[in-house]
This record gives C-alpha cells, sequence and structure tokens, in this order.
C-alpha cells in the first residue's frame, strides 16, 4: 500500500482527490491537511507520497516541507517560475526523493498541449483561449501558460519568426496575455470547470484543438498514476506528459 497525504484536503481539488486516493485499493489515505495546518512529520503521519492541490502562493514551502520530511510529492497547484522549479528540482535531488509538478492531469489536455506543439510549426498564428470557473485565483491558467511555451518552443526550434498581428493601439490589452510570444486570453464564466482552447491559423485554414473537463473527476486517473509512479524518476518531473514517457 502506498501511503498518501493530501494538502489542500478541504479545497475543489484535494477533496476529490481524498475521495479517489479512498476509492483505490492500492493506496491508503493517511492525512488530510488543511490550511493552517501544521506540515511536519508528525501531520504527514508516515506518508510515502504527498498531493498539493493549494493555493500558488504556499505550494513551494509545502515542497520544501515534504522533501524535509523525506516524502515524494505530487504537485498540481499552479503558478511555478523557473527559479522555484530550480530551487524544488535541487532539493529534491540532495534529499534522494521524486517531486512530479503538473500544470494538468486531464488525459485530454495533457494530449492538447503536445498536439500543439506538433501542430505548431506548421501554423502561421496560434492563440490560445483558457475558460475557468470564477473562483479561480490566477490567470492565466498553468495550462495555458505550458501550452503557450510549448508553441514558442516548437515555433523557435523551427526557426520561425513573430505571428502576424499589425495591432498598433491596444490600450486595454484586448489582445491578451504574452508568453514566449503568444497571446493567450483569460475567461471566467459561472458555470465553467476548465477548459482551452488552442487556435492555429494560415491563409484559408485553421485548427482548433480543445479540452473541456467537465468534472474535476477528469484529473483523478493522472494524479493516482503520478502517486503511484512519482519515486521512479529521481529528483523532478515537470508533466505528466513526461512522467508518462510521452515527452
Ligand atoms: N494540475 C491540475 O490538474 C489541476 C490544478 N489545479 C490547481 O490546483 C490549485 C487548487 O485548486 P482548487 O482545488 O480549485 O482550489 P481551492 O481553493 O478549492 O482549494 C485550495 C485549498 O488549499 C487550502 N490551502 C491554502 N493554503 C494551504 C496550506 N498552506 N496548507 C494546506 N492547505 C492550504 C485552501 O484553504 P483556504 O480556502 O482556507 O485558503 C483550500 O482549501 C490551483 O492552483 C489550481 O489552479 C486545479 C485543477 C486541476
Ligand atoms: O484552477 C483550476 O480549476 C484549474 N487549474 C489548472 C490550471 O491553472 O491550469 C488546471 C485546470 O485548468 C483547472
Amino acid at each position: 500500500m502506498v501511503k498518501v497525504a493530501v494538502i489542500g484536503a478541504a479545497g475543489r481539488m484535494g477533496s476529490t482527490v481524498c475521495e479517489a486516493v479512498e476509492a483505490a485499493p492500492d493506496l491508503d489515505l493517511v492525512a488530510r491537511i488543511e490550511a493552517g495546518d501544521a506540515l511536519d512529520p508528525g501531520t504527514l503521519a508516515g506518508a510515502d507520497v504527498a498531493v498539493d492541490f493549494t493555493r500558488p502562493e504556499v505550494t513551494e514551502a509545502n515542497v520544501h516541507a515534504c522533501l524535509d520530511a523525506r516524502i515524494h510529492a505530487v504537485v498540481g497547484t499552479t503558478g511555478w517560475g523557473p527559479d522555484a522549479l530550480e530551487r524544488v528540482g535541487a532539493h529534491a535531488r540532495t534529499a534522494g526523493r521524486s517531486v512530479l509538478i503538473a500544470p494538468n492531469f486531464a488525459m485530454s489536455a495533457v494530449l492538447a498541449m503536445r498536439f500543439a506543439a506538433m501542430a505548431a510549426p506548421y501554423f502561421e498564428s496560434a492563440e490560445v483561449l483558457e475558460m475557468h470557473h470564477p473562483d479561480k485565483v490566477d490567470a492565466p491558467s498553468g495550462t495555458a501558460a505550458a501550452t503557450a511555451r510549448g508553441i514558442a518552443a516548437a515555433r523557435a526550434e523551427a526557426g520561425m519568426g513573430a505571428m502576424p498581428d499589425a495591432t498598433l493601439s491596444d490600450p486595454l490589452g484586448a489582445r491578451g496575455a504574452r508568453i514566449d510570444g503568444v497571446p493567450v486570453h483569460a475567461v471566467r464564466l459561472r458555470g465553467l470547470t476548465a477548459h482551452e482552447e488552442i487556435l492555429l491559423g494560415n491563409p484559408g485554414e485553421q485548427l482548433v484543438i480543445r479540452t473541456d473537463s467537465f468534472d474535476r473527476v477528469s484529473f483523478m486517473p493522472g494524479v493516482l498514476f503520478a502517486v503511484r509512479h512519482v519515486g521512479e524518476r529521481p529528483g523532478l518531473t515537470v508533466g505528466l506528459d513526461a512522467a508518462m514517457g510521452l515527452a
């Protein structure tokens, strides 16, 4: 049995992860950690793996606390920048433990990101539209940021230049945020869960890649896969695609 602690256990994702772990015959939920609880070997209760779905401003400290307690970490919380990833990667290596951070654990989103990167060199234009529930605290979504970075990297590798865009005046930011040169647009709408469209355009044609998570159960197979396999890859792994050997 793999012993699992869930950090952020009272949240939308954390509570769904607790249910999924409890329903899995090979996993044992040993700790539910909520905001205000200490994060130390005592509260982590002998866990082998901790799963973090909290908030961008606390997740890095949580991962360091897990590594100090010699526990692997699976992280879905968004907001990771390169410096934080570097720090956590170094800590994981010295602790001899593993960390898996993925902006999205849904298979449809993982594949949409891969397909977007594959398609990017073949289209002049690419833009990312992410659409979420209005209780989400960060924008753009971690998934959209990762998608845009993947598109930009594929375009750069193919030697492509800037996308066509004649906009000279945009005082209100209507053209969206730019991530590595790729426009990213965020919608917050009651009724939505987590959705993304990647729009790719050429003269006379368009490719739309769309992923929809209608329910948070969509993330659970990926989270449970990560819990079961995180310890097999030393140090830091970013992205479920890398953990699954798709990258
Ligand atoms: N990778 C993926 O597949 C997915 C990632 N996400 C990401 O996961 C994160 C959480 O999303 P969601 O569940 O919707 O958010 P919620 O706000 O519903 O849940 C976050 C929970 O974490 C708690 N929390 C805050 N700080 C701490 C702390 N230091 N220790 C323990 N618990 C803490 C919050 O408590 P309180 O409310 O009291 O602050 C809250 O209960 C977001 O970054 C989101 O983008 C979401 C869906 C899928
Ligand atoms: O906050 C959410 O809900 C989600 N967050 C992640 C993100 O920011 O990409 C994953 C998914 O989009 C749901």
